[in-house]
């Protein structure tokens, strides 16, 4: 190769990069090693500007141990590491047994974040070694501890925060995130964290987490992602006592300064990341969710997770019971507990999906009922139905006794989207057993606590007969000598593969109908034996598969309908996203010319079998 072509990948005046270059690369290894630092930097820093010590200090290039000897020579980092050379594997096995040594979940959790603070890949490595036992640590549940913690845990920062006292500068604040190519953005306000509450700026827990996902579970570079919190003040009275708070100490903003802010936070992502800046909404409250999204989705390309993610996930449960019940959408009656966002957005969902069955959408709103916490939505009721739920009120006589109304409306499926942990009461459970042969159960609020039931109350209650799913995950449940792994109905299975499809074409809209496509997608796949062990969802540890898959039906839809904006369509989809997604291994960035026997490494499982292989080697 060279020197021009070497200039012209890293993309810097020749004497600067000449002088740098000569000095660290050309007197130690041979050309392609240049190549080399460019895969290692090219997706964080300009190459030409990182010196020796940069490469351990920034998690993105950070291999630890597991830089080789002539990488440390050529780097400038012979030294400052000890001597030894680690594999990849030997470093997995001593991660995998430094946190099992903890007892603690939350402990667990600031472990992995302290990881991905130091070696990105390896981090994300790990996760990807066993995606269900890792993904509560990381998410729901855990970051939901984090989140309330989130003084004492606040460490480095992962995110941008932008104050309301920021009006006005937003773009700049954005200029100051060091990596200029992000391209999606998961952004809280904080007010509704799961089923938590107004968390403020404690919330920023949760973009960080959603964004971990999008690599963790769908391959998009971390470098892409950028986490924010819209810190406009909290209503929650303790923290705004708590000395730990991180954040502004002032009541929510509201109204059209609210507005303005939000306004003002759209316009500045287009401006500095492009027009096609991915941005999910995550955790606003009712009626911000619902009022922004309307009012976004068709100017921006947005999304609101626990409307349409949710929605999502939930339609692709109800597409699989389809399967187990014999009955088609349309035929069912469902009821809801709680008619926030999740709840209507799922409602909406189920009325698009029925409309394919050739329902009209008449007769899919009378199928559908919902509680609120004022009881049913009646169109009899004194305070009147909230706006974006309008549509789902019934002229029958106003209730409040969600139980007796199970039986009233022959209930086939219930949903629980009402963060009242427990709300799925025995006498209930009964109630839906007697309604129908396989009767739905959906507990979806977040974390486990707030969960409507728990696996084991729904199949106690049912003679072991209901179809069920939950928000958070649930321990197997035993019910007549055998053992159920119930699904986790849970906005994971979705955002992360929509979203890599719509960042891989560049999509300028989502339409809500790519959800559909996204739960028709996951129903797809679950099999046979998934449902024999009692869960309508893959298990976790395919998300990574579906996600790809996901995002390949997506991008189908976004070419057929002109919303895409990479041209010409690749010609085979799939090869696309397979080279369009992040690579955790360290192999993938080295050159083929390199093979240093130091730099192979023994492949060992767990610390046990170094510790015996060594002792063997040095008898
Ligand atoms: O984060 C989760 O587990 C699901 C979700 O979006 C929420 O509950 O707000
Ligand atoms: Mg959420």
């Amino acid at each position: 190769m060279s020197i021009e072509s070497v200039l012209h990948h890293l993309n810097c005046s020749k004497t600067v990069a000449f002088n740098r270059l000569a000095k660290t690369v050309f007197t130690h290894i041979p050309e392609p090693i240049t190549i080399n630092i460019r895969k290692y930097s090219d997706e964080f820093l300009c190459p030409n500007l990182l010196r020796g010590m940069d490469y351990l200090r920034f998690p993105q290039l950070n291999k630890g141990l597991a830089f080789t000897m002539a990488e440390r020579q050529t780097l400038g980092i012979q030294g400052l590491l000890a001597s030894a050379v680690q594999s990849q594997e030997e470093q997995l096995a001593i991660c995998t047994y430094s946190l099992s040594r903890f007892k603690n979940n939350l402990n667990k959790h600031l472990y992995l974040s302290e990881l991905l603070d130091t070696n990105e890949r390896l981090f994300y490595e790990l996760l990807g070694s066993n995606i269900p036992k890792y993904l509560p640590l990381v998410y729901t549940p855990t970051v939901g501890l984090a989140c309330q913690r989130f003084g004492l845990v606040y460490k480095k920062p992962k995110g941008i925060f932008i104050s309301i006292h920021d009006k006005g500068r937003i773009y700049k604040i954005l200029r100051n995130w060091p990596i200029p190519h992000v391209r999606a953005i998961c952004v809280t306000d904080g007010e509704r964290i799961l089923g938590l509450g107004d968390l403020g700026a404690y919330g920023m827990g949760i973009p960080i987490g959603k964004l971990c996902l999008y690599t963790a579970l769908a391959g998009v570079p971390p470098s892409m992602c950028l986490p924010v919190t819209l810190d406009v003040g909290t209503n929650n009275q303790s923290l705004l006592e708590d000395p730990l708070y991180i954040g502004i100490r002032e009541k929510r903003v509201q109204g059209c300064e609210y507005d303005d802010f939000i306004e003002e936070f759209m316009e500045a992502c287009c401006e500095k990341y492009s027009h096609n800046v991915l941005i999910q909404f995550e955790d606003f409250a009712l009626p911000n969710a619902v009022r922004l999204l309307d009012k976004y989705k068709t100017r921006y390309c947005t999304f609101n997770d626990d409307i349409q993610g949710t929605a999502g996930v939930i339609v692709a449960g109800m597409l699989t019971a389809a399967r187990i019940t014999k009955k088609k959408l349309g035929e069912n009656i469902y009821l809801f507990l709680g008619a926030g966002s999740a709840g209507v957005g799922i409602a909406n969902l189920i009325c698009d999906a029925m409309a394919q069955e050739g329902v009209s959408e008449k007769e899919a709103v009378e199928k559908i009922y919902l509680f609120d916490i004022d009881g049913l939505l009646s169109t009899k009721r004194p305070g009147g139905i909230p706006k974006h739920a309008t549509k789902y009120g019934k002229d029958l006589e106003p209730t409040k006794d969600f139980g007796a109304f199970v039986k009233t409306c022959k209930a086939t499926a219930i949903i629980g989207v009402s963060t009242v942990g427990g709300a799925f009461t025995p006498a209930i459970l009964k109630q839906m057993a007697e309604n129908c042969e396989r009767p739905q159960i959906y507990a979806l609020s977040n974390p486990t606590i707030k969960a409507e039931c728990t696996a084991q109350e729904a199949y106690d209650n049912t003679e072991g007969r209901c179809i069920y799913a939950s928000g958070s995950p649930f321990p197997p449940v035993k019910y007549n000598g055998k053992e159920y792994h119930t699904g986790q109905g849970n906005n994971s299975y979705i955002f992360p593969g929509v979203s890599l499809g719509v960042l891989a074409c560049y999509a300028h809209h989502i339409p809500d109908t790519m959800f559909l496509t996204a739960a028709r997608c996951l129903a797809k796949n679950v099999t046979q034996k998934d449902l024999d062990m009692g869960r309508i969802y893959p298990s976790l540890s395919d998300i990574p598969i579906l996600s790809c898959k996901i995002a390949v039906d997506v991008m189908e839809e976004a070419y057929k309908n002109n919303l895409a904006s990479v041209y010409p369509k690749p010609k085979d989809l799939n090869k696309y996203i397979a080279d369009y997604i992040y690579k955790t291994k360290y192999d993938d960035v080295r050159p083929d010319f390199y093979d240093y026997p130091e730099s192979r490494g023994v492949q060992v499982k767990t610390v046990e079998e170094m510790v015996k292989q060594f002792k063997s080697k040095n008898k």
